[in-house]
């Protein structure tokens, strides 16, 4: 399994090009089976979650093309894709494909929309929490799909099709949110999802279902009303900038020192988190070309954070803030609402010399001078990045282990990281 090995110590000066979304990629890219015709998306980050996407849609029977690169692109800043589901032979989605990605079980609402059954497998993802799926059962059965659970499988059936309907969520879901939408657009009559997630990826689907003929209004809101259609046309759309991967880089330069221009960001996507880091004592400026952060010798101050749903702190980025909180002055609580069991980077920021006690949904930082190299575990996606930024900052070497975790959601880390000046790279497995 490759390797990275960080030898900390440098700050970080100049520009990192923001990729594609991937949970913004990974749903549109689920909306192509939505309707016969050509999807078009722009932007879409080379990374082992779109990949695997690729083989999932492509086990259903989606054909995809892969285009060149287009003028001012690099080899790290997106792919074009291009998505065709005219020609669907398998509502089928098992267990072997599913297990791997947690947001692969969204096929579920396209399938049934479009052609009356599905049968999913229960999915499987990062190991932060029991993340159960009754909510995106609740509401397909609220638009009229029966649904049963055999061995493992979602048999979903609505052989007269989809019924608009109220959708209510007793808590805020994203990927509920997304699987309503997508469901809603095909029924017939109209559906309101209330308390609906807010997050930029939300919008970016329904701007992206719009376009191909869908009507939805409120998305960005907790109501979002969907005017069902009969079918759905193709379209070309140009998937989000990562506000995961901008606030992770935003933390590195925090944690390291130095001005980087984060280039394509949007702050608006990230507003909390931005705030928070300003609380710090890290200078941002957004303009035009993206967003500028800046950090000179002062200590960071320590600052407390709760992750929310969308406009809140994101859980995305908890473990990412809890290695910059290792080196401030004081201590910081931080409090993670969303899921369960996200406190796996704990254990093994402590191996750097961290000081962490847990306390209930929460953990106590008390910042140290100094981080020690150290070789450590990745655990998940945000738990591992949050490694890399403890390891730049890190006195001696670090190596970070089981770095697939890694390539699920950040394009060209090493590649964007070195040229900022970061000691990084890739030890490839033999
Ligand atoms: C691919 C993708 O976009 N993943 C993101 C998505 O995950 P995901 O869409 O899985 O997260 P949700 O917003 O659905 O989950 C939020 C909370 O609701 C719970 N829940 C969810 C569904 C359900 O049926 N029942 C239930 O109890 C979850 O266990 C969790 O505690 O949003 C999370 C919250 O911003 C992010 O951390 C993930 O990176
Ligand atoms: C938790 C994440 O992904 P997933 O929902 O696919 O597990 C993530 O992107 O941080």
């Amino acid at each position: 399994m490759d390797r990275i090995r960080i030898k900390g110590g440098r700050p970080l000066e100049g520009r990192i090009p923001i990729s594609g979304a991937k949970n913004a990629a990974l749903p549109l890219m689920i909306a192509s089976l939505l309707t016969g015709e050509t999807l078009e998306l722009r932007n879409v980050p080379r990374l082992a979650d779109v990949g695997l996407l690729l083989r999932i849609l492509g086990n259903h029977g989606v054909d995809h093309t892969v285009t060149g690169k287009r003028p001012g692109q690099t080899s790290e800043t997106g792919q074009t894709i291009l998505l065709d589901a005219s020609s669907v032979i398998d509502t089928r989605a098992p267990y072997e494909l599913v297990s791997r990605m947690r947001a692969s079980f969204w096929v579920i609402a396209p399938l049934i929309a479009r052609f009356g059954e599905a049968s999913v497998s229960l999915p499987g993802g990062c190991a932060i929490g029991t993340r159960p799926v009754d909510l995106l059962i609740m509401a397909l059965e609220r638009l009229g799909v029966s649904i049963e659970i055999e061995s493992g499988y979602v048999q979903a059936k609505a052989p007269k099709g989809l019924k608009g309907a109220e959708i209510v969520f007793p808590k805020v879901t994203v990927s509920g949110t997304h699987v309503a939408l997508m469901a809603a657009t095909l029924a017939d009559g109209e559906t309101v999802i209330e308390n609906a997630a807010r997050e930029p990826e939300v919008v970016d689907l329904a701007d992206c279902l719009n376009k191909m003929g869908a009507r939805v209004s409120g998305a960005g809101t907790s109501r979002i009303v969907i005017q069902g259609v009969s079918r759905l046309r193709g379209a070309t759309h140009t998937v989000m900038p990562d506000r995961i991967e901008t606030g992770t880089y935003a933390m590195a330069v925090a944690m390291t020192g130095g001005d980087v221009l984060l280039e394509g960001a949007r702050p608006e996507y990230l507003q909390s988190a931005l705030d928070i880091l300003s609380e710090v004592g890290v200078d941002i400026q957004a303009n035009n070309e993206g967003i500028r952060v800046r950090r000179n010798g002062a200590k960071l101050r320590s600052v407390d954070v709760t992750t929310d749903p969308f406009p809140g702190f994101p859980t995305d980025l908890q473990a990412q803030f809890m290695a910059l909180m290792t080196r401030a002055d004081g201590t910081s609580r931080i409090r993670e609402t969303i899921f369960e069991n996200r406190f796996m980077h704990v254990q093994e920021l402590a191996r750097f010399g961290a000081h962490i006690r847990l306390d209930g949904d929460a953990a106590l930082v008390e910042g140290v001078e100094t981080l020690t190299g150290a070789p450590v575990m990745a655990t998940d996606l945000r738990a591992s990045v949050s490694l890399v930024i403890a390891g730049l900052a890190a006195e001696g070497e670090t190596e970070i282990h089981r770095v697939y975790h890694l390539d699920r959601g950040f394009e060209a880390l090493e590649a964007k990281l070195s040229r900022c000046g970061a000691e990084i790279e890739r030890l490839r497995a033999a």
